[in-house]
């Protein structure tokens, strides 16, 4: 899809670049990896620290070479104090051992000396937590993401910035505005700023849920103008198929990494089965 190029002024390849690279060869498919306490038990494992590493890396291990990214959901970690943040920064570590790309799903948004902060511990080299990417919430204001905008173009990292989401209760902020919607407004900042980032995609994504129907149509949201990855999420575990993609992104479809984490880890524990079921849905994804 993109070509490479070293865009960063730290030399890495831009994330965008790689992010597209990876769906060229891969596939459209991120798998998340969300320990609920129900997976855990289903697995035989604890609800503990040790329990969500294990899991984490069975996660890795199965689908570390077949999915374009891994998304492990920073709220399960975090249930477990230090212990879970641990395990998460080794699990971080091992998706970049496997040459799988991480989008840390953190969800951060604060005013912008406090967001960054969240920045440094998302986006910056050295950091034990950083990850390739991060998701951040833009709803105190799209320029109160500046300092993780800039540091994440400064190391070759990207953002995925929530603009449609998949919960029912999203549309009562993101609609407001009618044809000059909140999500509207998000849309084109991030299309604004992806203008600095050359190749077929830039590092500021978007999140649109598979499952948003036709919100982007009633809301005049053109995604063709954004120029950058839409991460899914949505599928399965919320109703939404890969059809539902297919229909709800159109022309921009290409742009789009579907992402599913109960429908596929409930599959588990074993690797053969969580492949077959990331497989699955990356053939649902490819050609449906
Ligand atoms: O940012 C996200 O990934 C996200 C945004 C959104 O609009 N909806 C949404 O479900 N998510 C996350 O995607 C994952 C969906 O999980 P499943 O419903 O089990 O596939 C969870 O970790 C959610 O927090």
């Amino acid at each position: 899809m993109a070509e490479p190029e070293a865009a960063s002024p730290s030399g890495r390849e831009s994330f965008g670049s790689r992010l597209g690279r990876a769906m060229a060869e891969r596939g459209p498919l991120c798998v998340g990896i969300d320990p609920h306490p129900a997976l855990l038990a289903a697995w035989g494992l604890n609800d503990d620290a040790a329990g969500l590493e294990r899991f984490s890396l069975t996660v890795l291990e199965a689908v570390g070479s077949l999915a374009a990214a891994v998304k492990p959901q920073v709220a399960l970690y975090e249930r477990h104090g230090s212990k879970g943040m641990a395990a998460l920064e080794r699990t971080l570590a091992a998706a970049a051992d496997t040459g799988v790309l991480s989008i840390a799903d953190a969800k951060r948004g604060d005013i912008g000396s406090t967001m960054a902060a969240y920045a440094d511990a998302w986006l910056r080299d050295g950091s034990s937590l950083a990850a390739d990417s991060v998701t951040l919430s833009p709803y105190l204001g799209f320029e109160s993401l500046r300092p993780a905008l800039d540091l994440a173009a400064e190391h070759g990292r990207g953002v995925f910035i929530l603009a449609l989401t998949s919960n029912p209760e999203g549309a009562s902020v993101q609609h407001v505005g009618g044809r000059d919607s909140v999500a509207r407004r998000i849309v084109e900042a991030a299309a604004g700023e992806n203008q600095r980032y050359g190749g077929t995609l830039g590092s500021v994504g978007l999140v649109v849920g598979a499952t948003v129907g036709t919100a982007l149509a009633d809301l005049h949201v053109d995604l063709g103008a954004v120029r950058g990855p839409i991460l899914a999420p949505g599928l399965g575990a919320q109703g939404a198929t890969p059809a539902d993609l297919r229909k709800t992104f159109g022309a921009a479809y290409p742009q789009v990494l579907g992402t599913s984490s109960r429908d596929i880890l409930k599959a588990g524990p074993g690797v053969r089965g969580l492949q077959d079921a990331a497989t699955r849905t990356l053939d649902g994804l490819r050609t449906e």
